[in-house]
């Protein structure tokens, strides 16, 4: 097949499309082909200034319009998302190799969700009175930060772009957005649609590059705020680079979480769940529960089920409606896996399931599962961003608690039980920011989402995250004379 993706050009900023062809060049693989099907630019140093000047000044009018006209745009901008969902998905599908059957429900219609969302609070973002004795008070208004730098990942494109861009313009900020370098394509799609959808120029902008264009934007002095989606070593460098000029940030970063099966658990839902925290869009998802705690009784089952169940996955043409695994995202990301899976072997876990690349064009790695994993082996420390679980024994919740704390992330955890009240304890003392009792990896917009200890700073999609894209003025009023010493 031969399948054309080439944008009208690299960046879009200030309401247009632009291009400069000096930057280095950035090509689009079709992760289930290796064809090339798009060469973007990286943004060069003034490509970068144009998008910071633009967004810089497009800030004040922006904030100046009420919440309720910044929400309209929003919200019309949803409307026109969820119209080309189709398209949109398959453009999603071309970019990161992941199946239509999860583009469809997943990405596009997820960053409709968040513009529609915080659309819809716009109007509602205000400050409070507070009471004084004498009839002095003081006022807060929430104000927005200013010009923000959104910074992607690769594996949910279009929703990080979205997730990033529909809380800050709420809250009267602006937004220069820099996609990975590996699925570069659907942002710009966001961009022209909030243009379309009537929102002022330069309000949302974008360029690409690869890291050396993510550090020019977090540490330019005209920008507020950096938002990253990432892993923890590029987080702590953006955080570093943010923390020198006070910016504020949120780290939405790697994780290595836990899920939790005790053997009183319904074995399909558990299962199910395993499946959704471990092999959706070929286990390339940040919350997964890649660590597999299996309470002993039901161990056998469990491995018996899932492989039962992971045998009927159907991995081929994404495009196709019909699959329900994809390739992963590159070639580079296929090697670190495979790198992973010789050294689960290396190490002594067992292969219960896949294991192999798959002998045909594109990046595909079968669902892999390994069992009597322990502690300390790197498959069970190290996160893979690949199709690798690894199912670990247990025997009891006191040994089980301290066991999946024992990481540096803290982004996931789920627990799979049919006690009420066990359910509760053991999740109340995890330590992670996403937490998930009998499922596992939904993210609705309206629910708090991001990661304690390395795993994170700040929370991205619900009410919360407008304290993250503003801050508060307190304006104290006296009602009296003013009283001085001397
Ligand atoms: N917590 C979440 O919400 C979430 C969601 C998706 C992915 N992730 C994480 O993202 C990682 C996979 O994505 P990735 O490989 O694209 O991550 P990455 O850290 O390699 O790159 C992320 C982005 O940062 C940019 N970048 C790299 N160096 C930079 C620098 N010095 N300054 C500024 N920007 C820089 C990259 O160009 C890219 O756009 C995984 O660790 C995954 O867990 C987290």
């Amino acid at each position: 097949m031969n399948y054309n993706a080439q944008p009208k050009a690299s960046h879009f900023i200030n309401g247009a499309y632009i291009e400069d062809t000096s930057g280095a060049p950035i090509k689009v693989i079709y992760p289930a082909s290796g064809e090339v099907i798009a060469t973007l630019h990286s943004a060069t140093p003034d490509i970068v200034d144009k998008a910071l000047a633009a967004a810089k000044s497009a800030q004040g009018a922006w904030a100046a319009l009420s919440g309720t006209e910044r929400g309209r745009v929003l919200r019309r901008a949803a409307d026109i998302i969820r119209e080309r969902n189709r398209d949109l998905s398959i453009l999603e599908t071309l970019d990161t190799g992941k199946p239509l059957q999860e583009t469809l429900v997943a990405d596009a219609t997820s960053g409709a969700d968040a513009l529609e969302y915080f659309g819809g609070i716009a109007g509602s973002l205000t400050g409070e009175h507070i009471p004084l004795s004498g009839g002095d008070f003081v006022y807060t208004v929430r104000e927005a930060l200013g010009l923000c730098v959104g910074i992607g990942a690769w594996n949910y494109p279009t929703q990080i772009a979205c997730w990033k861009a529909a809380p800050a313009l709420a809250c009267g900020n602006t937004m220069v957005f820099k996609p990975s370098e590996t699925t570069p394509l659907s942002a710009l799609k966001v961009a022209e649609i909030l243009i379309e959808a009537g929102a002022p120029k330069g309000i949302f902008n974008v360029v690409q590059g690869y890291g050396d264009v993510g550090s020019s934007l977090v540490t330019d002095p005209r920008v507020a705020k950096v938002s990253l989606t990432g892993s923890v070593p590029t987080g702590r460098k953006v955080y570093a680079a943010a923390a020198d000029g006070m910016k504020h940030v949120t780290m939405e970063l790697g994780g290595k979480s836990p899920m939790i099966i005790f053997d009183d658990a319904s074995l399909e839902n558990a299962v199910s769940g395993a499946i959704l925290g471990n092999f959706y869009s070929s286990g390339q998802v940040c919350s997964n529960g890649t660590r597999v705690f299996v309470q002993k009784g039901i161990k056998e089952a469990f491995l018996k089920r899932l492989s039962e169940r992971l045998a009927t996955a159907v991995i081929g043409d994404p495009l196709d409606e019909a699959t329900s695994f994809g390739p992963l995202v590159s070639e580079n990301q296929l090697n670190i896996v495979k790198g992973y899976i010789a050294k689960g072997l290396n190490e002594g876990a067992r292969l219960v399931f896949g294991g192999n690349q798959l002998n045909k064009l594109g990046f595909y790695l079968e669902p892999t599962v390994f069992a009597d994993v322990t502690d300390g082996m790197t498959i069970a420390r190290e996160e893979i961003f690949g199709p690798v679980m690894s199912v670990l024994d247990f025997e009891d919740e006191v040994e089980v608690i301290a066991r999946a704390n024992d990481t540096e992330f803290g982004l996931s955890a789920g627990v799979f039980t049919n006690d009420l009240t066990r359910a509760h304890r053991v999740i109340g003392k995890l330590e992670a920011g996403s937490c998930f009792i009998n499922t596992y990896n939904l993210a609705p917009v309206e629910a708090p989402f991001g990661g304690s200890k390395m795993s994170g700073v700040g929370r991205e999609n619900s009410k919360n995250a407008v304290n993250h894209y503003s801050e508060l003025r307190s304006v104290y009023v006296s009602m009296n004379d003013v009283e001085a010493p001397y």
